[in-house]
This record gives structure tokens, C-alpha cells and sequence, in this order.
């Protein structure tokens, strides 16, 4: 068998296309653009790719675009007078605030600070707290991008034993929560887990974010299960890998994520569609 691919930069091209449709119908009755603000701290090269990529995208689907760039000596009190003056501000409907954050700053504090009902990423507790209670509000972008991209694929999930590989509040836990929601039986595996490659092959849907470059090898795959990899990884010659074996893995995979062009750009699509979704509720 070889997997067919699940186009993440197509489905994602066909939400902007969505989401533009819909600004349009608001500049047409007057109502503002919807606004996003990024919140960039310090010069992580990698965050200055991702926010480079969010711009592009408000761009094209007629957003109003506030960037922030902040020196990495930034206090923790200077961002969060910022957010407060963002959480106030009417044509702002999404803040964002670019993780990793430098050492001095304590990253929960700033996200419990960003009002929920702008927190397009998903990430402040109350959001979480809906989530993992079936009444979504905004939920984290990159698994439910993740949702998106099933579903339009037309694959059910209902029943489906699904394995996740990593653990953290941004990837792994918001994704389990989103499997949970459809009704697959969830696995979550972490750093202690013992004996990962048996987890993974009783998989029939397996969602990879841990940020090893190809630790997830081929032959840990259940022929015909549906490959999902998060990762994104630099390699040294500058190229994008991610934590999946990919070649070895789409032998046995029915669907499985390219890297790049899988789960990444769905992340920005549905961090668009959060933030028309606060402005179309305003
Ligand atoms: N495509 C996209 O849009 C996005 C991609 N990413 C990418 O996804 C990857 C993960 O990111 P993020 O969640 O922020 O990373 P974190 O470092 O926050 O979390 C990594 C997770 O992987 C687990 N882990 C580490 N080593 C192993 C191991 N040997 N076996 C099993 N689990 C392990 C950790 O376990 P423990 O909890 O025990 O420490 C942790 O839960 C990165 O490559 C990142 O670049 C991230 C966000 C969005
Ligand atoms: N507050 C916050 N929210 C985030 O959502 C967030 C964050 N912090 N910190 C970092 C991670 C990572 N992340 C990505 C977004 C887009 C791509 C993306 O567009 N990827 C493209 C191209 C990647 C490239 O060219 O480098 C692709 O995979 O095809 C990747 C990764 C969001 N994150
Ligand atoms: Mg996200």
C-alpha cells in the first residue's frame, strides 16, 4: 500500500478562500476587518517564520494585522500592560502571544492574562476547561486544525483506536480532548511511556507531536492507519523534517501528513477562523 496524502496546504488554501468570502460580506456592511495582534518577544528565528507566515495569511484573507516585536528584554509587566491595552481595544478581536516566551517571563501568567474571549490560540485555561468539557469555545489551533482537515477528507473517526505521541498543552493534550470529542478511544503517550513503537501499532489513527526528527519509524505503523505528524524540525541542511519517518511510514499508512505542507499551515487557517469567529460574535 501506499498512503494517500492529506494536503494541509490545500485544505487550509480552501479555508482562507472561506474566511475571505466572509470578511468581504463584512467590509460590505460596514463592519470592521477582523484584527489580529502577534505578539512576538525576543528573536527566536524560528517563531520569526511562523509569525512571517501568520501576517502573509491575514493579508491575503483581508485581515487587519497588529504585529508587536519586542526586544527579549521586554519585562513581564510592559506585556502585560500591552495585553491589558489589547484585551480594551475594539478593532483587536484575537491576541496572540508567540510561544516560546524568554526565561524571565512566566508564560501562564501572560496567557491567563489575554481576555478568553480573544485567546485564538486556544491556550488560557478557561478555553481548555470548554474544551474538555464538549462546550467548545476557541479551541487550540493545531489539533483542531488537525479536525479540519479530517473531516473535509471525509475520514470518520468515531470508534477508531487513536494513538497521541506527545504530551504538551499546545499539541498533545487539546488533541486528545478533540478525539475524545468525536468519540475515537484515545491513548496518550509521553516521555515515561514504555514500550511506544506496540502503542503506536494498535493505532488506526496516530497524531505525532514530540519534536524528534523521525523518531516514529515505519514499521511501527498499522498497515492502513491514518498518519498525523505535527513535527517540525530543522534539520542542519536547513530543510524541514518531521517525527515521522515519512517514506517508510506512507508505505504502510492509508492517509499520512506531508512535512511541510501537512498540520502546519492547517494551524494558521484555523487561527484565522478563531478570529473571525470573535469578530462575527462582537
Ligand atoms: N505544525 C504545527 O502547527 C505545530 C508544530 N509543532 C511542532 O510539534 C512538535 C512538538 O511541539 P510541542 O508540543 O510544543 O513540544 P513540547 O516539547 O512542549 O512537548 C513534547 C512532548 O513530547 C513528549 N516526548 C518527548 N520525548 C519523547 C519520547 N522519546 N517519546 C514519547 N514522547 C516524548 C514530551 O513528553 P513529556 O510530557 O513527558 O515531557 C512532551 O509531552 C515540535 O516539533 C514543534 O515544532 C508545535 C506546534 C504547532
Ligand atoms: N502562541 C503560539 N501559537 C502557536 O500556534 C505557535 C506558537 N505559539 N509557537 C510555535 C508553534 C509552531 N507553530 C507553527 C505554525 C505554522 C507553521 C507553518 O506554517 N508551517 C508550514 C511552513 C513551515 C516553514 O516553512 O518553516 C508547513 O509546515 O508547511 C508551523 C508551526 C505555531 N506555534
Ligand atoms: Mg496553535
Amino acid at each position: 500500500m501506499s498512503a494517500n496524502i492529506l494536503d494541509g496546504k490545500a485544505i487550509a488554501a480552501e479555508v482562507r478562500a472561506e474566511i475571505k468570502a466572509q470578511v468581504t460580506e463584512r467590509l460590505e456592511q460596514d463592519q470592521l476587518p477582523p484584527g489580529l495582534a502577534v505578539i512576538l518577544v525576543g528573536e527566536n528565528p524560528a517563531s520569526q517564520v511562523y509569525v512571517r507566515n501568520k501576517k502573509n495569511a491575514c493579508k491575503e484573507v483581508g485581515f487587519a494585522d497588529f504585529a508587536y516585536d519586542l526586544p527579549a528584554s521586554t519585562t513581564q509587566v510592559d506585556l502585560l500592560a500591552l495585553i491589558d491595552e489589547l484585551n480594551e481595544n475594539p478593532e483587536v478581536h484575537g491576541i496572540l502571544v508567540q510561544l516560546p516566551l524568554p526565561d524571565h517571563i512566566n508564560p501562564e501568567t501572560v496567557i491567563e492574562r489575554i481576555s478568553p474571549a480573544k485567546d485564538v490560540d486556544g491556550f488560557h485555561p478557561y478555553n481548555v476547561g470548554r474544551l474538555a468539557t464538549r462546550m467548545p469555545k476557541l479551541a487550540p489551533c493545531t489539533p483542531h486544525g488537525v479536525m479540519t482537515m479530517l473531516a473535509k477528507t471525509g475520514i470518520e473517526l468515531r470508534g477508531l483506536n487513536a494513538v497521541v505521541v506527545g504530551a504538551s498543552n499546545i499539541v498533545g493534550v487539546p488533541m486528545v480532548l478533540e478525539l475524545l470529542n468525536a468519540r475515537a478511544t484515545v491513548t496518550i503517550c509521553h516521555s515515561a511511556t514504555k514500550d511506544l513503537p506496540a502503542k503506536v501499532a494498535e493505532a488506526d489513527l496516530v497524531v505525532v507531536g514530540v519534536g524528534i526528527p523521525n523518531m516514529v519509524k515505519g514499521d511501527w505503523i498499522k498497515p492502513g492507519a491514518i498518519v498525523i505528524d505535527v513535527g517540525i524540525n530543522r534539520l542542519d541542511d536547513g530543510s524541514l523534517c518531521g517525527d515521522v519517518e515519512f517514506e517508510s511510514a506512507k508505505a504502510r499508512a492509508s492517509w499520512i501528513t506531508p512535512v511541510p505542507g501537512g498540520v502546519g499551515p492547517m494551524t494558521i487557517a484555523t487561527l484565522l477562523q478563531n478570529t473571525l469567529a470573535v469578530a462575527q460574535a462582537s
